[in-house]
């Protein structure tokens, strides 16, 4: 198939990359990390959670983040919502975008969402009707796709039922997440072939960890099966709270990097991306986890 020729990139670095963060981040910068993300591009940008204080602190200044932020036009912000509880308080803070978050493992969607698969659809279903109601754009993550932290590696079969029952209940687009990144190019290739039964492939996203430092090459095997949009997430942030070791999602810069070596259009600044990846990775007091954004920083210092 076809490279694609542009690639559509939601970034995931305020909400899956901060998510883990054992610092509390303060709310302002959380809020201008958003902004520079936005003045470098980006359309798309998971922002913030709407889960218990109690299971991730981190994301408990959820509503002051989403009114922090002076929206762009053209910008989706997109939140994640476990249940209708998390969707009345994120409704309030007008998103464009839920992202309703399942697992294709038993085991991770216990310590995640501390239901099983089949409950887990079941606490979705009013969020997805309550979200199509009233016009609001619904993304669902299926995680441990190609393996779990509890499970070991999960079979594509899982993959599909998921993506079908998700599809059943009206989710309108799917993320195949490598939650642990212990994806390789042909594994993920198959969890996406099974996904792609019950989605078709404008509606399915590549959401890599790079654990393993596969994420790249997991990249380009989605791109040449025709996938255009991936999750991302600036400077590398990340890691999941319920996968422990995980690090972060591939880095956007890194993704940005690559893409625009192969032509392949994304609308993203790269130099402005790369001061937002500085931003937060000064903030943090370490490097940014992107091979290019180091490369590059290194290049400006002359
Ligand atoms: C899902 C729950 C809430 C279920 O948690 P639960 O304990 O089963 O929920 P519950 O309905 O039994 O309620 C227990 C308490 O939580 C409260 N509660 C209930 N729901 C909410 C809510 N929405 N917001 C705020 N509070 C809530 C509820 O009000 C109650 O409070 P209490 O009476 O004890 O004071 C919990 O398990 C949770 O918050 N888990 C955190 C999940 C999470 O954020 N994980 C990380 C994100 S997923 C991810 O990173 C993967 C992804 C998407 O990036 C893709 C990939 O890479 O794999």
């Amino acid at each position: 198939m076809a490279l694609p020729n542009r690639v559509k990139i939601i970034d995931v670095g305020p909400r899956d990359g901060l998510q883990n963060e054992k610092q509390p981040v303060p709310a302002a910068i959380k809020v201008e990390l958003v902004h520079r993300l936005q003045a470098a591009g980006l359309k798309d940008i998971e922002v913030t959670s709407f889960v218990s204080p109690k299971w991730v602190p981190q994301m408990g200044d959820n509503a002051e983040v989403m009114a922090g932020i002076q929206r762009q036009s053209g910008v989706r912000y997109s939140v994640l919502t476990p249940n209708m509880k998390g969707f009345e308080a994120a409704v309030l803070s007008k998103p464009d975008e839920i992202v309703v978050f399942g697992a294709a493992s038993e085991a991770f969607s216990q310590k995640n969402i501390n239901c099983s698969i089949a409950e887990s659809i079941e606490r979705f279903r009013p969020v997805v009707q309550a979200a199509v109601a009233q016009g609001i754009a619904v993304r669902g993550a299926i995680s441990c796709a190609v393996g779990c932290p509890y499970e070991g590696e999960i079979a594509p079969e899982r993959v599909e039922l998921v993506a079908r029952l998700m599809a059943d209940i009206g989710v309108q687009h799917v993320g195949v997440a490598d939650t642990i990144g212990v994806g390789t190019p042909s594994k993920v290739q198959r969890a996406l072939e099974v996904t792609l039964k019950h989605y078709d492939i404008d509606h399915v996203s590549g959401h890599y960890h790079d654990t393993y430092g596969m994420a790249l090459a997991n990249t380009l095997a989605s791109l040449e099966m025709g996938i255009w949009n991936y999750d991302t997430s600036v400077a590398g942030l990340g890691g999941c709270p319920y996968a422990k070791g995980a690090t972060g999602n591939v880095a956007t810069e890194d993704v940005v990097y690559m893409l625009h070596g192969m032509g392949i259009e994304t609308g993203i600044d790269l130099d402005k991306l790369i001061d937002a990846g500085k931003f937060i990775s000064d903030f943090l007091e370490r490097k940014p986890h992107s091979r290019a954004a180091n490369a590059l920083l290194t290049k400006r210092a002359g």
